[in-house]
């Protein structure tokens, strides 16, 4: 069984069924499966990601000082440093095929799409608790590992112009990730009581996804 289809996460994702995919079906997600998405979109795009992942870094030091025990700290500050440098990286050497420094894009103005996500997510940590923001968190994490998978499965990337994006997403690494994630929300839903609170993690969670379907137009 795929990592989001089971446990806790499965549950939300099925129970969000709607808007999850209107998310990981976007027409912006299968135009850069095809390879049709213009470069234009692809690269506003990249940029207002890097804009996210850095305060998505941020979240997960949230994360790190919101976790209960030593266990939960480690796996956020692993998190953060794969986001800052391994993602963020990733989307730096991008736009440096095309010319663009990362001062450009770390000046380039935040799109409301950007700007709502981001807050939403720094906001839910800051006023609940570590299970609020890692529900909150876990659209981000698990929906790219479902994209990439279901991208990588359309057929080979060879020859396509988004191929290092596709390829890291559903690259053995990205959904190791996912498969951590899974599990370690599950742990903490155990310990945090996710059975009593569910429908509010549901509605964490509804709102994290349809935020994820808005960047996807927000970036174009
Ligand atoms: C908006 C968004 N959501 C998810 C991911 C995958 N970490 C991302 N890079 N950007």
């Amino acid at each position: 069984m795929k990592p989001w289809e089971r446990g806790l996460f499965g549950r939300l994702r099925h129970d969000a069924s709607v808007v999850w995919k209107s998310y990981i079906d976007a027409p912006f997600v299968r135009a850069l499966g095809d390879g049709s998405l213009p470069r234009e979109d692809f690269r506003a795009y990249l940029v207002q990601d890097y804009l996210y992942l850095n305060h998505f870094a941020r979240a997960y030091a949230l994360a790190a000082y919101k976790a209960p025990d030593l266990a939960g700290m480690r796996r956020a500050a692993r998190s953060m440093s794969t986001i800052v440098d391994v993602e963020a990286a990733l989307h730096v050497s991008l736009c440096a095929e095309w010319g663009m420094t990362e001062a450009e894009m770390a000046a380039t103005p935040e799109t409301l799409a950007t700007l709502a996500y981001t807050r939403f997510l720094i906001e839910r940590g800051l006023s609940g608790d570590a299970l609020d923001l890692m529900v909150a968190m876990s659209a981000c994490v698990m929906g790219y590992a479902e994209i990439g998978d279901r991208l990588r499965e359309r057929g080979a990337v060879e020859n396509h112009p988004y191929a290092s994006w596709i390829n890291t997403y559903a690259g053995s690494d990205y959904q190791a990730i996912a498969e951590e994630e899974a599990d370690a929300l599950d742990a903490l839903g155990a310990r945090l009581g996710a059975e009593a609170r569910y429908e509010i993690l549901l509605a964490e969670f509804t709102t994290a996804s349809r935020l994820e379907a808005a960047f996807w137009t927000g970036a174009a």
